[in-house]
């Protein structure tokens, strides 16, 4: 099994060459004509499309996004997309956006970047949480909208801001600022001051960890990766593939998704995503394991990074869109969400999502042009690859008579994913979203399918199409 993903990698290196061939056609800016394999049918009844979506760029936490609030970032992913599609703010029936960390002033963060948007007061917003995956439910949660016919123009999207987290006092002193603050008397206030002790000042620092486990993620996928004999050699090298192919599409121009922000005291605009980083493999050899030590594999290169980003993106009924002149990128064929154990099981959403919405929709793993899967650790998703590929887990696990079938790695993750680009965590989905979109067009492909492992052992896979107006702008 190892040596099969081995060589899927291998076979992966090839992915740039293959890249440049296309480089005329794509300088040409020509979207290629559309394979006509049968469309998938519409489950809604209202044929769901993401008109288009934009993310801010994603920066490593504490760089120039650090002095700002979350609703800021989204603020500008939201009038970014308006300025992007041309749409009207009043056209916007409802508002769906996730965050995980809240900052706690804006815990409803959808509303208040709409607010500071300037979007109407009657537009209303809600924020959704479900970890990584929180802006693919914002997304799905806007098709549930437009497919009960309750609206028909929805902006989903998700925040994530590492720069500036809540840190909590402890319990104790929680517990005795409270009851200071309803003390009667003077006398009682002095009282209850006077019975501070320096235990209470220890602070309750965050983490990114499992609250029912206590384990962080990266002890996750440390122990993922032995669990499934993804060496720190293969981890390596799938960190340095996703760098590399991040940074040629950077090169290309093909993060047309990215929005300019201006940062308030910076000079010029940050216009491009800052941890894109191609190392030597010696120099990733070299680095110490980040959370098992001093055996683990898991290191601050092949980890996604702590990341500052917000996304947005339009989804409404196809009718509406051409109503409103409007060029679908996709259609937002399907999706389903899977859960596990947490604690056995944390980051194999992909191995569960992935069949689990194949079969959905009658397709099989060749069927698929593009695969936009999110990286939240290299060891993670050479995880997920061996379970794919693996007759024991599809048998054991999946309840299938054999394996589900290793997907092929030339049309996986083609502009780099999580590990490169950076993952604010509630922003992942949209971007996903827009690269397979992207990619359709880019790549002449037809279908593409999305998936991410989150938090709670939680995962999510969709299944888009390119729509026949689609555009990679
Ligand atoms: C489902 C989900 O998505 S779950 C969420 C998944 N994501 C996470 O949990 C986030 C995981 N990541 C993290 O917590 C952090 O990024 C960590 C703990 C891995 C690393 O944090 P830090 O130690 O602060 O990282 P830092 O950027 O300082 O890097 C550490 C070292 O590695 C080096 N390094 C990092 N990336 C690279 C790279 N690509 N190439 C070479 N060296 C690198 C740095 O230069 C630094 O070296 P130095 O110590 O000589 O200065």
């Amino acid at each position: 099994m190892a040596s099969q993903v081995a060589k899927s990698l291998i076979k992966a290196n090839h992915v740039r060459s293959t890249v440049k061939f296309d480089t005329a056609r794509r300088a040409l800016s020509v979207a290629p004509v559309l394979q006509q394999k049968k469309s998938l049918p519409d489950r809604t009844g209202k044929n769901v499309v993401l008109v288009d979506g934009v993310r801010t760029p994603f920066l490593v936490s504490f760089t120039d996004y650090a002095r700002m609030m979350p609703h800021e970032l989204a603020r500008h992913a939201l009038l970014g997309l308006l300025q992007k599609t041309g749409i009207s703010k009043d056209v916007i029936d409802y508002i769906v956006y996730g965050t995980v960390i809240q900052e706690v002033k804006t815990s409803n963060i959808g509303r208040e970047a709409a607010l500071a948007a300037g979007f109407s007061d009657r537009t209303p917003a809600h924020t959704v949480t479900m970890a990584c995956i929180s802006s693919n439910q914002a997304i799905t949660t806007g098709i549930g909208m437009i497919a009960a016919g309750a609206y028909d123009v929805i902006v989903a999207g998700g925040v994530e801001f590492m720069s500036d987290v809540p840190i909590r006092h402890s319990r104790k002193m929680r517990s005795l600022l409270l009851r200071i603050n309803r003390a009667k008397t003077p006398a009682q206030r002095l009282s209850l001051i006077a019975s501070i002790r320096p235990d209470f000042f220890a602070p309750e620092l965050p983490a990114v960890a499992e609250f029912s486990s206590g384990e962080t993620m990266g002890h996750s996928a440390d122990r993922l990766a032995a669990a499934f004999g993804a060496s720190r050699l293969e981890q390596d090298q799938y960190a340095l593939r996703s760098h590399t192919l991040a940074h040629e599409a950077q090169q290309k121009g093909y993060f047309t998704d990215l929005i300019p922000v201006k940062v308030d005291g910076k000079d010029g605009l940050v216009d491009k995503d800052n941890g894109i980083r191609v190392s030597a493999p010696e120099q990733l050899a070299k680095l110490k394991p980040a959370f098992i030590k001093p055996h683990g594999t898991v290191t601050a290169a092949n980890a996604s990074f702590l990341t500052d980003g917000a996304s947005a993106c339009l989804v409404m009924s196809e009718a509406k869109a051409k109503e409103l002149g409007l060029k679908p990128k996709a259609y937002l064929r399907d999706f389903t969400y899977v859960a596990q154990d947490p604690v056995d099981q944390l980051l194999l959403g992909p191995a569960y999502g992935i069949p689990k919405i194949l079969d959905k929709v009658g397709l099989k793993v060749n069927d698929i042009d593009t695969w936009e899967i999110h990286e939240a650790f290299a060891g993670q998703i050479l995880a997920n690859l061996k379970a794919l590929d693996s007759d024991w887990f599809g048998q054991k696990y999946l309840g299938r008579q054999g394996k589900v079938g290793s997907p092929d790695l030339e049309k996986w993750n083609k502009w780099g994913g999580s590990l490169s680009i950076g993952h604010p965590f509630a922003a992942t989905g949209v971007r996903l979203a827009m690269h397979t979109a992207h990619r359709l067009v880019r790549e002449d492909g037809q279908f593409g399918v999305i998936s991410a492992c989150a938090a709670g052992g939680q995962g999510v896979a969709m299944l888009l199409e390119r729509h026949p107006d689609a555009t990679t702008q």
